[in-house]
């Protein structure tokens, strides 16, 4: 089995990603790393979600190579897959029927047997991931009784239960306000540190990722580059992503604003 030297959890080599009709972007190289927060960020159909399912194998890519820890992604099975990555979408998949502990426990699918039994080690991880969260006095509520925010902390705590040293989450502050947004992305902020997991999230706020991630994924134009957020900005990236005739980004205050 191919192998690569390094310590990322998951890093990409000369990647192409598309559909059978679309080349999106080319010549990806990221490198994901232990306890890193790194936001994907990118205008609207520029290929944020592409380059997530490429890198959790729900799509296939074009060309080059994916690696999980130091294993080609084409050579692992879908089992192997979900006990190093686990995946937060935005649409919800499950009954809203189910009460939080329940969807919380639905992370550990990966590990139970085919009784859905669960070991002591299943039980242990289902509680640390409420008490990392502070889920306690949701925990019996259903998930159809929740707010927005609510509902996007269960799924990461359905995540976190799965114990993986990946998260993936797609658009994790979609519906929410302001202040919950700025919550959930502490939120994941302060995982990556305690639990030195990697969280990797696409979003359209890069304001609020500037200030709180350890790297940025940007894609655009068809090209994909990794910096922390202060060389993105030392570099200028930020400068032409959208028409200039609406917004422009002020690297004083690391946010765009609307000209007048
Ligand atoms: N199944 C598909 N087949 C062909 N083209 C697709 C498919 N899904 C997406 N695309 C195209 O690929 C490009 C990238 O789409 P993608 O959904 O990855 O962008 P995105 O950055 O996630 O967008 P958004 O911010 O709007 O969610 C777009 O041009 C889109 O139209």
């Amino acid at each position: 089995m191919e192998k690569q030297a390094s310590t990322s959890i998951l890093s990409t080599r000369n990647l192409t990603i598309g559909y059978d009709d679309k080349l999106v972007a080319k010549n990806i190289e990221i490198n994901i790393h232990p306890g890193e927060l790194i936001a994907v960020i990118g205008v609207n159909g520029s290929g944020k979600s592409t380059l997530l399912k490429t890198i959790t194998k729900e799509l296939d890519a074009i060309s080059g190579e994916v690696f999980l820890e130091d294993l080609s992604l084409e050579k692992i099975s879908a089992k192997e897959i979900s006990e190093i990555i686990s995946i937060v979408l935005t649409e919800t998949h499950f009954s809203k029927n189910l009460s939080v502990k329940e969807l919380v426990t639905l992370g550990r699918h990966p590990y139970t047997n085919w009784l859905g039994v669960l070991s002591k080690i299943d039980k242990d991880a289902i509680q640390q991931a409420i008490d990392l969260i502070d889920l306690q006095d949701l925990a019996d509520r259903k998930c159809s009784s929740l707010s927005d925010g609510q509902l996007q902390k269960v799924m990461l705590g359905r995540a976190l239960a799965q114990d993986t040293p990946l998260i993936i989450l797609d658009e994790p502050t979609t519906h929410l306000d302001l202040y919950h947004k700025a919550f959930v992305l502490k939120l994941l902020q302060k995982l990556s540190k305690t639990t030195q997991k990697a969280i990797v999230f696409a979003t359209h706020e890069i304001d609020l990722a500037l200030q709180l991630c350890d790297q940025i994924i940007l894609v655009n134009g068809g090209k994909v580059i990794q910096l922390t957020p202060e060389n993105l900005i030392k570099e200028k990236h930020l400068e032409h992503l959208f028409p200039s005739d609406l917004i422009q980004f002020d690297a004083v205050s690391k946010s765009f604003k609307i000209k007048s």
